[in-house]
């Protein structure tokens, strides 16, 4: 019997390791139609989030996709970091995140629109039901790491949150936490 290594390695607190690892960087360019207003301090450059995944052989029902999300703690003009949030393509896929480190908001919003938050905190684990949109927020002063577990098949519907957009906005001043309906 062969007792072989992991290919892949995911320590708790860093990144995912292993030769089938993907990793995609989302630079400020790329976010600003996210926020509010365009913060001119921010360099284009700017890494806001990045996610690495490890992606199954097909993208069918029965297999299974494994990453984490890092976002760093970047404000833009005082709204916190956020991914862009999507609704699968195919809703009966559900999807398990589970903060590592950092502290944050996940946003879900119905099919109605309607929109609401999970606090998330070291160890936190969040059900995603197929029909909710999700979005992660970064609402502290270090990076918030989530890893995720989903359906390969689940897809990324980002067209839909663009015509039905999360109705709420996240914002930290000093210390304090405020939401804003847009
Ligand atoms: O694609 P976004 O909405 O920007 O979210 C960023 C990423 O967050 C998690 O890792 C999800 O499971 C990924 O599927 C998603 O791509």
């Amino acid at each position: 019997m062969e007792i072989l290594d992991s290919k892949l390695f995911h320590d708790f607190h860093g990144m995912l390791k292993g030769q089938e690892v993907t990793t995609s960087k989302k630079l400020y360019k790329d976010a600003k139609g996210f926020y509010q207003s365009v913060d001119a301090s921010l360099d284009d450059n700017t890494i806001m989030y990045e996610v690495s995944c490890v992606n199954a052989s097909k993208k069918e029902e029965g297999y299974l996709n494994w990453g984490i999300s890092l976002l760093h703690p970047v404000y833009v003009n005082g709204e916190c970091n956020m991914t862009r949030g999507h609704f699968h393509k195919d809703l009966n896929c559900e999807e398990y995140y589970w903060c590592a480190s950092g502290t944050g908001l996940l946003m879900f919003m119905d099919e109605n629109g309607k929109t609401w938050c999970e606090k998330m905190k070291e160890g936190s684990l969040h059900h995603i039901n197929g029909h909710h949109a999700h979005r992660l927020i970064n609402t502290g002063n270090e990076d918030l790491k989530v890893i995720c577990v989903w359906n390969a098949n689940a897809g990324h519907d980002y067209q839909r949150v663009e015509q039905m957009p999360f109705n709420v906005r996240v914002f930290k001043k000093g210390e304090e936490i405020y939401t804003q309906k847009r």
